[in-house]
């Protein structure tokens, strides 16, 4: 009899084992090949890979080799970010063209920056084609809407789209001139402490200004309030951005690692802070507005989705913290950069407020009709898109940009190679020009849908009334009062921290008007 048992349970370890090994096998070895092989005999070539690491030994090597250039580059003589940021994916266009396929892992990812791509993503509105299922960003994103797809994301896309309709934004636009003012008092005082000019980073202030925007609109709270979530996150998104590449070694995200336990105990801790306010706002016995807090609440209370009310709450509000923060924070300070580096276009947009205002604070009208502002925050966007990547995933197999696409294969439209590539954009496509834009997006480029800071398709940004609204309030604050120059301090280095980020901030010289 007890013969009889360890002969079952030695069967039945043996299935599992060989079970356990043969999925292994058909994920690490067999799916890859196949999916390369459908994608190769439609002509799709790409650099090749290795068992297990696929291209991630020649990335990180051209990744390390490019770090390893003098970091005192003081003066900006490029615009181009891309080779900066992916000298890889570079390299691997002028090799293969705007269509090639590279692993990361035993990831496969087919890189689609061809016109027909574009367009088709603008206009595909299958389910199919959705967000990475495979990603690092779990402890930042978590089943939010940003990390999602199908029914999951359409229905939280669902709850708050309304939020940033552009009707609700224009409600919003005296919460984001309070936070402008909050900044341009605290310029005013280092002013005053440095006799007539102060010398700053200006990143610090664009973070608080957009962290201060978005807890206000969206959370009823403010930054001195929230700051700690902000804080936390920073904490997250650079060990992150540090192992990114690494994190696509198969299992390697599972195991204890110094920066892996790191992230998991950030992630605990973000979550505290946000069931915190979740818990402080139950309590509190009414809300003056719906806000968008109010609005993830009630929904996880009604939602038949199946997902954990808490983590709904809190996946949502990271979600919504992340892309709302970093994005227009970098933004902003990236704009101030170019135009303390070109003081004549400093002058033309300084010109323009100043005219169009003429006293009283901006309305939506007069910000629509602010021509020059719009022209050189689209210029800016192109040549500092914070967002990198357009990622998506075909859920099923499924055909875009007239390639059969199967089931598993990860689509990357890169943003700025496509935002400088000069096939679209001309000889001159690194170079801050703002007069293309002149005649608005669709004149500024050969192809119109190459154009995409904020992403195309019905994942395409929530927040860009927002963004768009809140960059324009801080540019006519900060350029009717105030004038930049860039310091001799400023060491020019964009840097991937999942958004580009300048690696040493910005170095200004401030002065009053
Ligand atoms: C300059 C500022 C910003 C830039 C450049 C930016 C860019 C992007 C990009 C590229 C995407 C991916 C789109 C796609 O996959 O097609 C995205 C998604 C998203 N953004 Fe933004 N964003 C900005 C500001 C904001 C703000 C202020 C908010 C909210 C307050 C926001 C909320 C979102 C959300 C919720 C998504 C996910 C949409 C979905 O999957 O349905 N973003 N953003």
């Amino acid at each position: 009899m007890e013969q009889l048992f360890i002969n079952i349970l030695l069967t039945t370890l043996l299935l599992v084992s060989f079970g356990l090994l043969s999925s292994l096998f058909n994920a690490m070895i067999l799916s890859p090949k196949r999916l390369r092989s459908k994608l190769e005999k439609q002509g799709v070539t790409g650099p090749p890979h290795s068992l297990l690491l696929g291209n991630l030994w020649e990335m990180m090597s051209t990744k390390f080799k490019s770090s390893k250039t003098p970091k005192q580059q003081q003066q900006v003589t490029s615009h181009n970010c891309a080779a900066i940021v992916f000298p890889y994916l570079v390299k691997w266009r002028n090799q293969y063209g705007p269509t090639f396929v590279f692993s990361l892992g035993n990831l496969q990812i087919l890189h689609m920056n061809q016109p027909n791509a574009l367009k088709e993503l603008s206009t595909s509105t299958s389910l199919l084609f959705g967000r990475p299922s495979h990603h690092h960003h779990d402890a930042i994103l978590g089943q939010g809407i940003i990390a999602s797809s199908g029914h999951v994301w359409a229905h939280q896309r669902k709850i708050l789209a309304p939020e940033f309709f552009m009707d609700k934004v224009k409600g919003m636009m005296k919460l984001m001139e309070e936070s402008a003012f909050l900044v341009a008092s605290a310029l005013n005082e280092e002013i005053e402490k440095g006799g007539g000019v102060a010398e700053l980073k200006i990143d610090d202030y664009t973070r608080s200004f957009a962290g201060d925007v978005i807890l206000r609109a969206c959370f009823g709270s403010n930054y001195a309030q929230g700051k700690q979530i902000f804080l936390k996150l920073r904490d997250l998104q650079a060990i992150l951005a540090q192992v990114l590449l690494l994190q696509w070694i198969p299992g390697i995200r599972y195991l204890p690692t110094k920066s892996n336990m790191g992230m998991w105990r950030l992630e605990k801790e973000i979550q505290a802070l946000i069931l915190k306010v979740v818990k402080e706002r139950k309590q509190a016995k009414s809300h003056p507005d719906k806000d968008l807090l109010q609005i993830i609440i009630e929904s996880a209370e009604r939602s038949d989705l199946g997902q954990d009310t808490n983590s709904f709450v809190v996946d949502n509000c990271k979600n919504i913290y992340f892309a709302g923060y970093e994005t227009t924070a970098v933004s902003a300070a990236w704009t101030l950069m170019l135009l303390a580096l070109y003081p004549e276009w400093q002058h033309k947009v300084r010109a323009e407020i100043l005219q169009t205002c003429r006293g009283p604070l901006p309305d939506a009208d007069m910000l629509r009709n602010m021509k020059t502002l719009t022209m050189v925050i689209n210029e800016s966007l192109r040549l500092y898109s914070p967002a990198v990547i357009v990622p998506r995933e075909a859920l099923g197999d499924m055909k875009f940009g007239g390639i059969n696409i199967p089931k598993g294969v990860g689509v990357w439209i890169t943003l700025v190679t496509l935002h400088q590539d000069p096939d679209l954009w001309g000889p001159d496509a690194d170079k801050f020009i703002p007069e293309r834009f002149a005649n608005g997006i669709s004149g500024a480029c050969k192809v119109p849908y190459a154009y995409m800071p904020f992403g195309a398709g019905p994942h395409t940004c929530l927040g860009q009334h927002f963004a768009m609204m809140e960059l324009k309030i801080f540019l006519t604050h900060m350029l009717s009062n105030f004038t930049f120059t860039l310091s001799p301090k400023y060491r020019h280095s964009p840097f991937m921290n999942l958004v580009v980020e300048p690696e040493f901030g910005i170095d200004l010289f401030v002065t009053r008007l």
